[in-house]
């Protein structure tokens, strides 16, 4: 039996820091949605007593226990007493290590996936209690759509869709460690975001008060890294693009764009000086997994 499953990214609209927690974590606001830049899992049963297998043609994708789909199968197979082998076959299209959560997805995806190869009957809120054990943004895959999420990131208040716009996407050549981030984000000089006034802007269907909202206290982090977050910000806004954020822990760069006539032309101009960019719909509606 063969079971596929599409991985969406997802981009932070808005990305505030509490404080450190004691675990080494830290305390996070996020306002998180789906955009349609989606990798593909292919699942297929191996039969009795075999073992985890992962296949991908991308050479920045561990094909071992690091791969956090394997993790996810693996988590799974010692929870449920599973003795069937799977193979995951996943189709990279997310860039790697960008502050979209490609490999949180993956692992999303494979939960989901294995939830139906083994009929394990798991409800999305079971999966994404599992999910969080492998990561902190894998809850928020395991539904996808639009979402506040607290805590680590684990814990999802689902919000309803922001209205439809485009999402233009570049990424520096280099990625950047989540952890390392979060290791040089200093509290006491951010401006943090209004958390409160994304989510109202969405719920009032606001496309302006989206623009005039989205923030990210991890992005001073990052820029110091990698300037040229800064360069592709300036293009982005240069090239027509009504607000531009760095999603995540970056270094990728989003801009939002309202009218379709509008967004050849920022990415033809960005494709100039950036070789991973991308032009596609912010989805936002969790039945859009499918
Ligand atoms: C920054 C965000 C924003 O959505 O996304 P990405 O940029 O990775 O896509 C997330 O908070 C990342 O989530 P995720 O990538 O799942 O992080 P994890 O694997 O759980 O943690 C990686 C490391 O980041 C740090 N970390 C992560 C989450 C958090 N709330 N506080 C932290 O301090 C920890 O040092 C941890 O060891
Ligand atoms: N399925 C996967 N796809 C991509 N990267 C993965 C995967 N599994 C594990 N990784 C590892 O996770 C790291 C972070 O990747 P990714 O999830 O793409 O970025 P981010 O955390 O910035 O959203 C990568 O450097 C890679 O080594």
């Amino acid at each position: 039996m063969r079971i596929l499953e599409k991985a969406p990214a997802k981009i932070n609209l808005s990305l505030d820091v509490l404080h450190k927690r004691p675990d080494g974590f830290h305390e996070v606001e996020m306002v998180m949605t789906t955009i349609d830049l989606a990798d593909r899992i292919e699942l297929t049963d191996l039969g009795p007593r075999g073992g985890i297998s992962i296949t991908s043609h991308n050479r920045f994708v561990p094909d071992d226990h690091r791969n956090l789909a394997y993790q996810a199968a693996q988590l799974l197979k010692e929870r449920f007493g599973i003795k069937r082998g799977v193979s995951i076959g996943i189709t990279k299209v997310i860039p790697v290590a960008a502050g979209l959560a490609g490999g949180s997805s993956d692992a999303a995806a494979a939960l989901r996936g294995l939830n139906r190869l083994w009929n394990l009957g798991l409800s999305l809120d079971e999966l994404a209690v599992i999910g969080a054990e492998i990561g902190s943004d894998v809850s928020f895959c395991v539904y996808g759509g639009t979402a506040l999420a607290t805590g680590r990131g684990e814990k999802i208040r689902h919000i309803e869709a922001p209205p439809h716009c485009w999402v233009i996407l570049a990424k520096p050549a280099a990625g950047v460690s989540t952890a390392d981030v979060y290791r040089g984000l200093k509290l006491d000089h951010v401006r943090h975001p209004h958390t409160g006034r994304m989510i109202e802007a969405i719920q009032e269907k606001s496309y302006e008060g989206i623009c005039e909202n989205l923030g990210n206290v991890l992005e001073s982090v990052t820029l110091k890294m990698q300037p040229e977050v800064a360069v592709i910000k300036d293009q982005m806004k240069r090239f027509g693009a009504d607000a531009v954020l760095m999603s995540g822990s970056g270094p990728t760069v989003f801009g939002l764009v309202q009218y379709e006539s509008k967004v050849q032309r920022i990415y033809n101009g960005l494709r100039g000086f950036c070789d991973q960019v991308f032009a596609v719909r912010m989805l936002g509606d969790r039945c859009e997994l499918d």
